[in-house]
């Protein structure tokens, strides 16, 4: 075979021909603008020059890839791109977001001691954790999270470990192996400091969950320090080896009282335990409030899960090609119906979580700067709790997005997207866990509830970000599809949004009345009213925050595209509540129900000649995809045969003894 022969696929080029709009600009808009991509394109051109960033082809054993992460987190450092994450805030995220396409284990290694030990040390601590916090800031220790027990996860109220003050000290305590510290990243080897949640018992009475910062390992030896045992927690799938989860069991380890993160309460040196929550939810806001910020971050693992499903499996669709019409040249697989169902949805939701991203992180920043400045607010009291409700939600709905887009992604792709080399099966194991850390998903759906719950029972219509204006809003029903299939689709959120909220409040009314307590009422009102309630909330607040980031958009071609795009995400998001639309009486009659499966069809069509283009704009680099199929040359043909020829095989390591046994066995037949 000529190594020069044409390739047996379909052009990539020839699809980009047919895209409406400049290639250059839609890239600018969808990294976040020109400043951030040009701080982007910086840090992937100099990883790129670098041969520690190589991608191997094959995978690493457990210490093969911790070794390989330890040594890129240090070269990291080394190369200095960001100085003070909290001064170069652009320069930071760019560099996240740069990582996390690169590797997330590389970018969990950074982000749990910068944004999830470093978040928790700066808002749960006071100025008794400055010095600690400025050697955080030089990377002079380690930290990490240590939050979930063995036996408790997602009810962190209920955690087990004791922290007992007791003749000056503070003393840990793991009273039984459910209470053993685990899951936690960055401890089983690296760290040297953790923030701790554990039971404060003073006198003899326990005042509930507070966090901790301790000192794990000694700073010049690295081993761990006496009165604690560290382990860790073994291999895991996808890019997850190079994470080192581990766990940690107190054996009466004791420290000084300082390491209390006391914003809000104090041990006293004569051993009391003084507070200033106003009450035991201010108390929980305080000690868990540090969460939401990495929710808020890990709705942009959904996105990148979009983006490299929409990437790899786009790109290997333009080009492969498989059945024709009649005596007519086959087809590439992207122009059947069937496959552009699977793979645009998925672009779409992509580009529409990212817009509502950027504006969710912009706001999320502004509020961190309130809280940390001291605010008190009643106005900061309802951002707050905005906050947290938008983000129990958000992280959900775009994690099962992202982790489903890659699945849908492996198998749309055939036998091939089966293969290492196509990432998409690794992509999609680790992208997985994000549906369950940083709270289980099915939990924290149920808190976006109960937010919109007690907002709409305490008469409060609007909310600082103005995520729960609709409660402002008469919600009507369908009268004729009008204007384009945003508006439309907003419409019907909005009524099915105050139909599952006013249901969910009646049927937790019924139940109260009947006698069932408020937990098990909740839990019984989950499935049918209060989880698909949360959701829609999700989705009508990405789709109105995207709406708005493209409408701001200057270069009218891009603009008009996006709408296309983000009216994809609006109908493909909504198609699966029709059945409450029906059944709630929004509509009847198959105008509204048809219209909504014929737009999201012709918006999928109009999209394909524009869709190579689009994850042009939103791909990493082809040494970061590292996909065979992905590959921005579209010749994944050429890039599968140089692996598979890295490969060949003239004769098995264990052919002799094989051919001892095809032997032996025709001797046994001649017998
Ligand atoms: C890769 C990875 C990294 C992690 N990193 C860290 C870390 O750095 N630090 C740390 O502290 N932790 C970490 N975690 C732990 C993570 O935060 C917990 O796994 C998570 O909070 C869920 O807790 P759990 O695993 O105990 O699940 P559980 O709480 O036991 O839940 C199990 C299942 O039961 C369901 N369930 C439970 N209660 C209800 C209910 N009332 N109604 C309906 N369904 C219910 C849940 O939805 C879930 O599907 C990590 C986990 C993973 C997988």
């Amino acid at each position: 075979m000529a190594s020069s022969s044409p390739s047996p696929g379909a052009s990539l080029d020839e699809w980009r021909k047919n895209a409406t709009f400049d290639g250059g600009k839609m890239r600018v808009i969808l990294q976040g603008g020109r400043e951030k991509l040009s701080l982007k394109d910086e840090i992937w051109q100099t990883l790129e020059k670098d041969t520690l960033f190589k991608k191997p082809n094959r995978q690493l054993s457990l210490d093969e890839v911790r070794l390989l992460t330890h040594q890129r987190w240090k070269k990291v450092i080394e190369y200095g791109f960001v100085c003070d994450p909290y001064a170069e805030y652009e320069k930071f995220s760019a560099l996240l977001e740069v990582l996390e396409e690169f590797d997330t284990a590389l970018q969990a290694r950074v982000t749990l001691h910068s944004n999830v030990f470093m978040g928790a040390l700066t808002s749960m601590g006071t100025e008794k954790h400055a010095k600690l916090i400025e050697k955080g800031n030089r990377n002079e220790i380690v930290g990490c999270f240590a939050l979930t027990e063995l036996s408790h996860g997602s009810n962190t109220q209920n955690i087990q470990t004791i922290a007992s003050y007791e003749n000056g000290k503070l003393v840990f305590k793991t009273p039984h192996i459910g209470a053993m510290k685990v899951w936690s990243g960055n401890l089983a080897q690296s760290a040297t400091h953790a923030v701790v949640f554990a039971q404060l018992n003073v006198g003899g009475k326990c005042e509930g969950v507070h966090g901790f910062v301790i000192q794990v390992r000694d700073e010049k030896t690295h081993r761990t320090l006496p009165g604690i045992r560290i382990g860790d927690m073994g291999e895991k799938p996808g890019q997850w080896n190079g994470v080192e989860n581990g766990w940690m069991i107190f054996e009466n380890y004791s420290c000084s009282p300082d390491a209390l993160l006391n914003r809000g309460c104090e041990l006293t040196d004569d051993g009391r335990y003084v507070h200033s929550f106003k009450s035991d939810r201010d108390k929980k806001s305080v000690s868990l409030g540090a969460l939401s910020i990495g929710r808020i971050g890990i709705v942009g693992k959904g996105v990148n899960a979009c983006r490299v499903a929409a990437t790899i499996g786009i790109r290997y669709s333009a080009v492969r090609k498989q059945f024709g019409p009649p005596n007519g040249e086959e087809l590439p697989i992207l122009s059947y119906p069937l496959q552009r169902r699977r793979l645009l949805p998925a672009l779409s939701a992509a580009i529409s979580i990212g817009f509502f991203q950027t504006k969710m992180v912009d706001l999320f920043a502004q509020y961190m700067a309130r809280v940390l400045s001291g605010e008190k607010s009643d106005e900061l009291g309802e951002l707050s709790k905005e906050v947290h409700g938008l983000s129990s939600c958000c992280k959900p709905r775009s994690t099962w997005l992202g982790v489903n887009a890659l699945a849908e992604a492996r198998a749309a792709c055939g036998g091939h997207g089966f293969l290492y080399i196509s990432r998409l099966n690794e992509l999609r194991d680790t992208y997985d866990p994000s549906q369950t850390f940083e709270g289980e998903n099915n939990i924290l759906v149920q808190q976006a509830s109960n937010y919109l719950l007690s907002q709409k029972k305490q008469g409060v219509l609007s909310s600082p970000m103005g995520s729960t204006d609709f409660l402002q809003s008469r919600p009507c029903t369908f009268t004729g599809w009008k204007g384009d299939s945003i508006e439309n689709v907003i419409s019907a959120y909005e009524w099915l949004l105050h139909h599952t909220l006013n249901k969910t409040e009646k049927a937790l009314e019924e139940r109260k009345r009947r006698g069932e307590d408020a937990f098990t009422a909740r839990n019984e009102t989950q499935i049918d009213t209060a989880h698909p309630l949360a959701i829609a909330y999700a989705e009508l607040t990405m789709i109105k925050w995207a709406i708005e980031g493209v409408e701001e958009i200057e270069d009218e071609k891009c603009r008009c595209v996006l709408r296309r795009v983000i009216g994809l995400f609006a109908l493909s998001q909504l198609q699966p509540h029709l059945d409450l639309l029906y059944i709630g009486g929004y509509c009847s009659g198959p105008e509204f129900g048809t219209r909504v499966k014929e737009e999201q069809l012709s918006l999928e069509l109009s999209l394909s000649p524009e869709c190579v283009s689009l994850v042009d704009a939103l791909a990493p680099p082809d040494f970061a995809l590292a996909s065979a199929l992905g590959a921005s040359d579209g010749r994944a043909y050429e890039h599968m045969v140089e692996d598979f020829r890295s490969r060949e095989i003239d004769r098995a390591p264990f052919a002799d003894d094989l051919v001892r046994v095809i032997q032996a066995n025709k001797d046994k037949a001649k017998l």
